[in-house]
């Protein structure tokens, strides 16, 4: 299909190339023949050879009319496939690490900035499909022109030749650098994007309302945007010497062709026909850099090249991030793991920080059992499952799983053991189905499992209530979507976690999975906290010791160490920090008194 609509583009292009040219020199020769005509009477030889050359002309002009919409229409439709592939290409090159710090990493995202715009925003690849036909055409025909000027003055049509494509080739870099200087200024924009987005979006139009902020709003869009965008003015403002340069060569050489045309006609040297082709000859000569066209020629040239330097970037992080060559990644078993995951030494700092929120830590975590995790804000809570998970790598040390190096196991069979409710987990603006089927995307069409998952979690009534049961997307921005209550959202992202457990996974780590929770709400999750949980390793992370105190082991997490570590009432009895931090919740419920013990700090 693409390669006739090539094909189909390039006789276009031929077409619309050689015709105006054809016609130019019919018409020529069709004055000439009127001219004899005139002298020979109607019935002549002359006056038939007219009559041929008019029926050629209107045929000709029928044919390029019928070329131009062809040719648009296949141009169209071959640039919007090339913004698309470029699009998916994107999409790829981003996934492709299988952590996330490049996500973090500013420099990435500018670039990511520029590519994410392919086939929205300007500079679309695909307008350089688009006008390439146009171009292709301009300069085929100007190049015919020239040849024909070549047969009145061989020099005339060799100065033509040598100026326009230097006059092009200047126009084309002048377009590129203006480019470039909008790509330089990738970070300011972004910041722009940021702040428009912000009034345009969902997310922030509560407190965008309450705050009052949204002329601040409006006016740092306006403030950031001009200085944002005041390089790109300046490198737009025309160079004086260029256009002098250019515009100058050009008017040059049309005086001196028109000069010596009207010389020779004049003279008597040229005949009228011949006249007529030159003059022909010298408009479509002219017809080299006219139009916005030759603008959108550097679109993709700028464009293309940042999006192949993002992908050599990210195969080359992704190739970096894997210490053992994805041949050698063992794979995982269904049943792991089955003794336990050991944090060996570990050291971590996040990419381009200093300071290390792990160092040397060691943490041995028993299979089948749970364990809590507490520690003040800033801990390392999250980090600790975001290595677990291998979104990043430890600096130093070692995560072990049955003993082997989580390094060299197979990122994605690791994944599918491990279901994770992040603190802040998504919420898609998709289907309920979707919202849990993500959790195992192989599994997405079991409808049972889900509704097994959504039963556990408490949050299957509330799924058959809505409007469209299952179908039902989750966003106001839709057609017939709902919005849910900051509860009922965690409820389904928990959902999504067991879903994954259903599918499989045996690790269950949960952060703050009750943060949302109304009192029954978590209360109802505690009575099944035993069950959803059975046989699974679990991780909990909470700052309430309501939910805490049911793991079977609690550690506290302080200056990038495990501080304590024992049951509820082994720490409790320790007398050190968690003590400390259960009573402080814990008296928050028995106005006055400090207390410790059975009861204490259930909300
Ligand atoms: N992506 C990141 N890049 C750089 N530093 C980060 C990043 N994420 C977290 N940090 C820093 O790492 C430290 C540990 O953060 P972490 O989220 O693990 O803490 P936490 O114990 O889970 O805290 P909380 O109880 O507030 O959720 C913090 O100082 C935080 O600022």
């Amino acid at each position: 299909m693409g390669r006739t609509r090539t094909w189909a583009l390039a006789v276009c292009v031929v077409l619309a190339a050689a015709l105006p040219i054809a016609i130019a020199v019919t018409t020529g020769l069709l004055i000439g023949a009127i001219v004899d005509a005139v002298k020979a009477g109607p019935d002549s030889p002359a006056a038939g050879t007219a009559v041929g050359l008019l029926v050629a002309i209107g045929a000709m002009v029928v044919v390029e009319r019928a070329v131009m919409p062809i040719m648009a229409a296949s141009a169209s439709t071959l640039g919007r496939d090339l913004d698309r592939y470029l699009q998916e290409r994107v999409l790829a090159a981003v996934n492709r690490p299988g952590g996330i710090a490049h996500l973090e990493d500013p420099a990435i995202q500018d670039e990511i900035r520029i590519v994410r715009g392919l086939g929205m925003s300007a500079y679309r690849p695909s307008q350089t499909v688009e006008a390439l036909p146009t171009v292709l055409a301009n300069w085929l025909g100007a190049l015919g022109s020239v040849v024909v000027l070549f047969a009145f003055e061989w020099w005339l049509g060799l100065l033509w030749l040598i100026a326009w494509p230097l006059v092009v080739y200047r126009m084309q870099s002048d377009y590129a650098r203006i480019g470039e200087e909008g790509y330089k200024q990738s970070t300011e924009l972004r910041g722009v994007e940021y702040t428009r987005d912000l009034a345009l979006t969902g997310p922030a139009a509560k407190e965008i309302r309450v705050w009052g902020i949204n002329n601040w709003l409006v006016d740092r869009f306006d403030r950031t945007w001009r200085s944002a965008i005041a390089p790109v003015r300046d490198a737009r403002r025309p160079r004086p010497l260029v256009v002098l340069a250019s515009s100058g060569t050009i008017l040059a050489l049309n005086v001196a062709s028109f000069a010596l045309l009207s010389y020779g006609a004049i003279r008597g040297n040229l005949e009228i026909g011949a006249l007529a082709v030159f003059i022909q000859a010298l408009l479509g000569a002219n017809s080299y850099a006219v139009g916005d066209e030759h603008f959108y020629l550097s679109y993709a040239s700028v464009t293309v090249p940042k999006l192949l330097t993002l992908e050599e970037r990210l195969s080359a992080e992704a190739t970096a991030g894997e210490r053992e060559p994805k041949a050698l990644s063992a794979a995982v078993s269904p049943e792991v793991p089955e003794k336990a995951i050991r944090f060996e030494g570990v050291s971590f700092h996040y990419p381009r920080t200093e300071r290390a929120v792990l160092s040397n830590f060691d943490l041995e975590i028993t299979a089948g059992r749970s364990l809590a995790i507490v520690g003040e804000n800033g801990a390392g809570k999250t980090t600790l499952v975001k290595l677990l998970s291998g979104l990043y790598e430890p600096s130093g040390g070692r995560i072990t799983v049955d003993g082997a190096d989580l390094a060299t196991l197979d990122p994605q069979q690791w994944r599918r053991r491990v279901a994770v409710l992040f603190q802040d987990f998504s919420r898609y603006h998709l289907p309920v189905r979707d919202n849990i089927g993500l959790g195992a995307p192989e599994h997405a069409g079991d409808l049972d499992m889900m509704r097994a998952a959504a039963e556990k979690v408490g949050v299957l009534d509330v799924i058959e209530a809505l409007p469209h049961g299952w179908d039902t997307v989750l966003s106001r921005e839709y057609e017939n979507g709902v919005d849910l209550s900051g509860g009922q959202w965690q409820r389904i992202a928990l959902a999504r976690a067991l879903f994954a457990v259903e599918a499989g996974a045996r690790v269950l780590v949960l952060d703050e999975p009750t943060a949302a929770l109304d009192v029954r709400a978590e209360a109802d999750l505690y009575e099944r906290f035993i069950d959803l949980t059975e046989g699974l390793t679990t991780i909990l992370i909470s700052h309430r010791f309501s939910t805490v105190r049911r793991a079977e082991r609690i550690i506290v997490v302080r200056d990038g160490l495990v501080a304590e570590d024992g049951t509820h009432e082994e720490l409790l009895a320790l007398g050190g920090r968690y003590a400390h931090m259960f009573n402080l919740q814990a008296g928050r419920f028995h106005t006055g008194s400090v207390v410790s013990g059975e009861g204490a700090a259930d909300a």
